[in-house]
């Protein structure tokens, strides 16, 4: 088994209970559609930021039954009959899938994925798409948030000791540096998605030699132009700064610059301003200071506010754990079953408005204003229906419809492109690069009261006129059909 390999029973047993009990119905290769999307914005931001595509695809692609897995699944109490597990042994995804693209700036309530197969395929997906989005997404989105205030700070991610164990770790670094990270120190990271990779080094370092001086000597003698010190290790002030500075000034001496120290407790405010008056007074200006010590963005907002001189910024524990929230809440709803030869649009009814499903096959247009080249909203369509660009558009809130607003000059962007057609790829894997370019580029479609970190205004995604009226009526019949008894 790889990254990439061996995912199969990477579901919960009720897929494969559902699955038999289709294959014994009769009704397993029926075609159905099913959305992912998610609810509620994490951590009260204004969007979210997609990632996990790439390796939704890698498991898509990769998705079979080995002979483990199948005699695991004989051995099961519910005794699968032979002839179903045989034909898991065959089992090859065969779906339609559109999709955001990774790094895409993502609402409540619109399909990040929209999958179209037989319902025993799609049924098995649910569980690991639903992982593998879910907490991508949410890291990718924590890692936007901290972009935003880190400004044009160097970021690096430090998180591999305190992930959810090892994949959250390596995924979690790449949805980081999708949404603005500049590097990590997790080196299977860097290897496996061509991520920059930084470090400095550890207390255990400094306490491993007899002085404080000497370790640093001994680091310098070993990295003379990439050498950053910790010098928190027994006093930064009056210890670790001024023991930097003397490497420093013998690094000089030998045609090298001391390339930064790093502060790791304390107050990182007081002594990054005390720490940079040091070392601009011994003349070592360009050695630049690094913090870490358990940052998230509003460490670091309050650090910036304070005057702190922190050149980058070393973020663990709270980006790769999404301390905060530590789930995203992504669903896969149900929402068409095809009969003879058509779609027929299903609905899931909650007394929560917020939670009644969308009916249908739909994609999701990014409505963008002509003349500010700023996104207005998103519309919810039916697949099958166009956007007009000629005509003047009335975007309404689907519940709170006398929210409306009428957009006349704009271009309409289909956020759901092709990925799978009939289980082949049609979509070809952009690079890491290419994805986070675009994610920086994304960020210019919207204004500033989507993007601030606290209380942002509300995007809209919306229905159309003719979605919305479906959806009532749909919900309409089955009222009548549970009065009717
Ligand atoms: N000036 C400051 N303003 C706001 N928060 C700060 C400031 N300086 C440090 N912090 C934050 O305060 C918290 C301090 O953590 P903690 O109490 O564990 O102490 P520490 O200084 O890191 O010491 P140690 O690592 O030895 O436990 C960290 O989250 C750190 O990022
Ligand atoms: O604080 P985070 O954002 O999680 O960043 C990672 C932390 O990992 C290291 O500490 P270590 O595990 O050596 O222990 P420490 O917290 O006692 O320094 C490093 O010094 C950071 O403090
Ligand atoms: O390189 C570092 O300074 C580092 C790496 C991981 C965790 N804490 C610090």
């Amino acid at each position: 088994m790889n990254a990439y390999t061996g995912w199969a029973l990477h579901t919960d047993k009720y897929q494969i209970t559902m699955m038999y009990a289709h294959w014994k119905n009769g009704s397993h290769l029926e075609r159905r559609a099913f959305d992912l999307y998610f609810r509620t914005l994490p951590f009260g931001n204004g969007y979210a930021v997609f990632a996990g595509l790439e390796r939704a695809v890698h498991y898509l692609e990769e998705l079979r039954f080995s002979e483990d897995d199948i005699r695991y699944l004989s051995k099961q109490p519910e005794k699968y009959e032979p002839a179903f597990l045989d034909m898991l042994r065959k089992f090859r995804f065969t779906g339609d899938v559109h999709g955001m693209l990774e790094g895409t700036f993502v609402f409540p309530n619109e399909p990040l994925l929209r999958l179209e197969g037989s319902v025993m395929e799609l049924q098995l997906l649910e569980t690991a798409l639903l992982n593998f989005i879910g907490y991508q997404t949410l890291v990718a989105t924590k890692a936007a948030r901290i972009r935003t205030i880190a400004e044009g700070d160097a970021l690096m991610e430090f998180g591999t000791r305190r992930a959810q164990e090892s994949d959250a770790a390596i995924w979690g670094t790449r949805a980081a540096y999708l949404a603005g990270f500049d590097a990590t120190s997790n080196l299977k990271a860097g290897d496996l998605f061509d991520i920059p990779t930084r470090g400095t080094h550890s207390h255990a370092w400094v306490q491993d030699f007899d002085s404080e001086l000497e370790s640093f000597r001994a680091f310098a003698h070993a990295f003379p132009d990439s050498c950053v010190l910790l010098v928190d290790t027994y006093d930064t002030l009056k210890s670790g700064v001024p023991h930097a500075i003397r490497v420093g000034h013998e690094l000089r001496e030998r045609g090298h610059d001391l390339a930064g120290i790093r502060l790791d407790s304390g107050d990182l405010a007081y002594l990054s301003k005390e720490a940079r008056r040091m070392l601009d007074e011994a003349g070592l200006s360009r050695t630049q200071i690094v913090a870490s010590s358990d940052l998230d963005e509003t460490t670091i907002q309050s650090l910036k506010n304070q005057g702190a001189r922190i050149d980058a910024w070393g973020v663990g524990t709270k980006l790769i754990t999404a301390y905060d929230q530590p789930a995203l809440g992504a669903v896969y709803k149900l929402v068409a079953r095809e009969r003879n030869g058509a779609w027929q649009p299903t609905i899931k009814i909650s007394s929560n408005p917020e939670k009644v499903t969308t009916p249908g096959v739909k994609n999701v247009y990014r409505i963008i204003d002509r003349d500010t080249e700023k996104a207005r909203g998103d519309l919810i369509i039916e697949e099958g229906h166009a956007i007009d660009e000629e005509q003047p558009l009335t975007l309404f809130h689907p519940i709170h419809t006398y929210r409306k607003k009428r957009v006349h000059e704009f271009h309409a962007v289909n956020l759901l492109q092709p990925i799978f057609r009939d289980g082949k790829r049609v979509y070809e894997l952009p690079s890491l690069q290419e994805i986070r370019r675009y994610h920086a580029e994304q960020r210019e479609l919207f204004w500033e009261e989507h993007l601030r970190l606290l209380n942002p205004e509300e995007y809209h995604v919306d229905l159309s006129d003719d979605l919305w009226k479906k959806k009532q009526e749909l919900l309409q019949k089955i009222y009548q059909t549970i009065r009717k008894g």
